[in-house]
């Protein structure tokens, strides 16, 4: 697709997300899992800067920064240089991540990333690509890349890059345990496989329409009995210290471990139970920081 050099940098902001019911079906013979996951956005945010270069380069800031690539191996690299090579332009920008979102976290920060770049790389190079177009090429990065660009709330089938969007008007308040360690998705969707075939994993979640119902009807309390995570019993097995760290948050509405962990996440009453509970996690050294968040939250956008 024909493209116009701007000199404008292009700013995207992109939401971290929680698992609101993540079943997990057959291995496939390709290795990944048939899921039913209902996805949930919330304002823990990482920033992307996409602004003019002759080459491709990236810089990272920001929580767990240390720790990740700033080559090809950054997955807000590979969105780029992914979208340049669909569209035919030159893959040449200076990409910027700032990371609120915990790394290796269960909530899909690498592919928040991803998705903000796809978004800023787009209207740095003035592409006539539609949303659409972006969340068909994010399902190639990883099965997490075509949500953030939605946002809200959506069943994600097939490997969870299939996304339908689903009405979920109320808000609901989170706080987010923050482990000091990561679980690769690979390593959880591996050991859920071992409990399974030891015969030591416990009955699947199954459907998910009694959550879909709650979230339509805005029923928080009804949300609340209605979570679940096939992968949460992997997540402790991997991280047992995580029993610790959900016990410490009985108090919430709800816990359970995000996606594949090791971040916990409690659903609370209110903004202020949130934040009481917050600092009861901290003070309590079940984890290395508590986040408050609040969801549904918008998908991937264009600021400043
Ligand atoms: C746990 C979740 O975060 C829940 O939303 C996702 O399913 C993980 O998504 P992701 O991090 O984008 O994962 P991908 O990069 O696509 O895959 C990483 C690895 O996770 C495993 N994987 C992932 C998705 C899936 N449906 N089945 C799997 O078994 C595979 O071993 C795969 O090699
Ligand atoms: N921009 C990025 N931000 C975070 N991790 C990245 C990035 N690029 C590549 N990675 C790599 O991807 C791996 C997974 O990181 P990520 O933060 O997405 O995990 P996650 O939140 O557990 O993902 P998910 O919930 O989708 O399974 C990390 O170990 C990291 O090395």
């Amino acid at each position: 697709m024909p493209s116009r050099p701007t000199t404008a940098p292009v700013r995207v902001r992109v939401p971290a997300k929680v698992n609101l019911h993540l079943s997990v079906g057959e291995r496939r013979p390709d290795g990944y899992h048939e899921l039913v996951n209902v996805f949930h956005a919330v304002d823990l945010v990482d920033e992307v800067d996409a602004a003019p270069a002759d080459t491709l380069s990236l810089g990272v800031t920001g929580e767990g920064a240390a720790s990740l690539p700033t080559d090809g191996d950054n997955l807000a690299w590979r969105a780029a240089t992914l979208l340049a090579e669909a569209v035919g332009v030159p893959a040449v920008a200076r990409l910027d991540v700032r990371k609120a979102i915990p790394v290796a976290g269960g909530m899909a920060g690498g592919s928040a990333d991803a998705a903000a770049a796809l978004l800023a790389c787009a209207r740095l190079w003035q592409l006539d690509v539609s949303v659409d177009d972006l969340v068909s090429l994010a399902g190639r990065l990883g099965s997490d890349v075509a949500f953030p660009l939605l946002g809200g709330t959506a069943v994600g089938t097939g490997r969870g890059e299939l996304l339908t969007s689903v009405a979920a008007p109320a808000r609901l308040h989170w706080v987010f345990a923050i482990s000091d360690t990561g679980i690769s998705a690979g390593a959880a969707y591996g050991e859920l496989d071992r409990l399974r075939d030891a015969g030591a994993a416990p009955s699947p979640i199954g459907a998910p329409e009694a959550l879909l119902a709650a979230l339509a009807a805005g029923d928080v309390a009804a949300v609340a009995g209605r979570l679940g995570n096939d992968l949460q019993p992997a997540a402790l097995s991997l991280a047992p210290a995580l029993r610790d760290t959900l016990a410490a948050g009985r108090g919430a509405l709800a816990s359970l471990v995000s996606g594949s962990g090791p971040t916990c996440a409690f659903l609370c009453e209110d903004a202020a139970a949130a934040t009481v509970l917050a600092a009861e996690l901290e003070s309590a050294g079940v984890c290395r920081t508590a986040r408050v968040a609040t969801g549904p939250a918008a998908g991937a956008t264009v600021v400043g």
